[in-house]
């Protein structure tokens, strides 16, 4: 198996203890899996972060620049711990005047990722230009987000007039875009204190558009939260947000039937309503059907992708599955049982969802099941007929419910067997000199 690319990630949270704690947990979670993170911030801030644990030292590097001086802002203050609360906006005024270092750090770095917070609006675009992907880790509820709007309503003017906010008034109503009932809104004297902006305030954009902007222009925006806790609010973020939003725990199923399987209109049909009905999030990679012609996009019942829109992601062709795979946004694969797949799969220590079809698969989901890394969905055995009902049954019980975390658990441990590289160069060795024995 081919171990998926070690990537270079930059984080670079605002300046804020309740954000540099989650941004430094997911640096950890990420080195865990073998990515090099350069974590930059400012000296004093750098000095508050708990300790690199031993094991992670070689891929975790802190990045120190200091914070540029700027009127109001007390000198030793660097994290919005230090000031008071009309002291924000200076703070992000010398937080804006890092853009040189971090530009000139993006480019000689080179790194894969980065991934910043809502404050920092000009970092997208200033790793657009260089070609580095990013992402906004967004240490808020789906509810909050989708509670703040669009990227347009946020950046407000032009086109979004209708869903535009002026007065603390206009918080305390529950926004028209939000399409089931709900009570979430801001009550009055909460808003009028955030809202409040000084005198020296004016430099700068005010925070909704520094959300709006960070959101408009990243590749995908991490949400830290659970789909379980708030699923409704997960689906409208990913519609008010057009783009990927991936939340922070492994709940994301992914669906990949291999290279030779391919299901019928009706079989597709009661996969997609069993995805449907699971309530989790997921990624569908479809083929073409070279007997019909017809893409198994179109094959798919008709308004379901209206419906998942936001939780479901649906491709048509190749992807990396090894890449995906890896995420740690997964929780589950839902696979057809080739071998290449489940050897991916546990290597990562991903629960499976089975539903063989062809060759070997059959014999694979049995063995897979009775050495409990994950479960077959339950079929009509003499027709192998599945309901959606029993999809998203055994997807919930692999993925979330509390019955399945011996599954899950079995699966986990499978790492130890199938991604051990280290082991697997042990037998590419073993393997070679007996190759070499042999031909003597
Ligand atoms: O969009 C895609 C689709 C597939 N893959 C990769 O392609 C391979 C697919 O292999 P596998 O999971 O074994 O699926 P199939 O090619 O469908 O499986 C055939 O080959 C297997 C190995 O012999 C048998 O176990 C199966 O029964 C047989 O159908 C894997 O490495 C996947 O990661 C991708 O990277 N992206």
């Amino acid at each position: 198996m081919e171990k998926s690319k070690s990537l270079h990630i930059v984080m670079f949270p605002w300046l804020a203890m309740g954000h540099f704690i989650p941004f430094f947990r997911l640096s950890k979670l990420l080195a865990l899996k073998g990515h090099k993170i350069s974590f930059i911030s400012t000296p004093r801030n750098l000095s508050k972060l708990p300790k690199i644990p031993p094991n992670l030292s070689s891929q975790i590097t802190l990045i120190s620049f200091s914070l540029p001086t700027v009127p109001n802002l007390p000198s030793l203050a660097e994290s919005s711990m230090d000031i008071t609360h009309n002291q924000q906006q200076p703070l992000k005024h010398a937080l804006d005047l890092l853009q040189p270092q971090l530009a000139s750090f993006l480019q000689s770095s080179k790194p894969d990722w980065i991934i910043y917070d809502y404050a920092s609006h000009w970092l997208p675009s200033v790793a657009a230009q260089l070609g580095i992907s990013r992402a906004f880790f967004a240490v808020f509820t789906a509810a909050c987000l989708s509670f703040m709007g669009s990227p347009s309503t946020l950046i407000g003017g032009g086109d979004d007039g209708d869903n535009a906010r002026s007065t603390a008034e206009d918080f305390t109503k529950i926004p028209n875009w939000v399409p089931f009932e709900s009570n979430l809104a801001y009550r009055l004297h909460e808003i009028t204190k955030y809202i409040e902006r000084t005198d020296e305030d004016n430099f700068g954009p005010p925070d909704t558009v520094r959300f709006g902007v960070t959101i408009q222009q990243s590749d995908v925006v991490i949400v830290r939260s659970s789909t379980e806790f708030e699923p409704d609010w997960f689906n409208l973020l990913g519609e008010l947000y057009e783009k990927p939003v991936i939340p922070r725990v492994n709940s994301v199923v992914y669906v990949a039937m291999g290279t030779e399987v391919h299901l019928s209109k009706e079989e597709l049909s009661e996969l997609a309503i069993g995805l449907e009905k699971s309530g989790l999030p997921f990624i569908w990679v479809l083929k073409n059907s070279p007997g019909t012609g017809e893409s198994e996009l179109e094959m798919l019942p008709n308004g379901f992708k209206e419906r998942v829109k936001g939780r479901g992601f649906l491709y048509l062709g190749w992807v990396p599955q090894v890449k995906i795979l890896s995420q740690e946004s997964i929780g589950g694969f839902l696979t057809h049982c080739g071998w290449n797949s489940i050897i991916e799969a546990l290597g990562l220590g991903r629960v499976l969802i089975m539903l063989p079809m062809l060759n070997d698969q059959g014999l694979n989901a049995r063995l897979l099941n009775e050495k409990k890394v994950g479960l077959e969905i339950p079929r009509n055995e003499l027709d192998g007929w599945f309901t959606s009902e029993a999809v998203a049954e055994s997807v919930r019980l692999a993925v979330v419910e509390e019955s399945g975390k011996v599954l899950r658990e079995t699966a986990k441990a499978m790492e130890g067997y199938f991604g051990d590289f280290g082991k697997n160069d042990g037998y590419v060795d073993k393997f070679v000199s007996q190759l070499v024995d042999y031909r003597k």
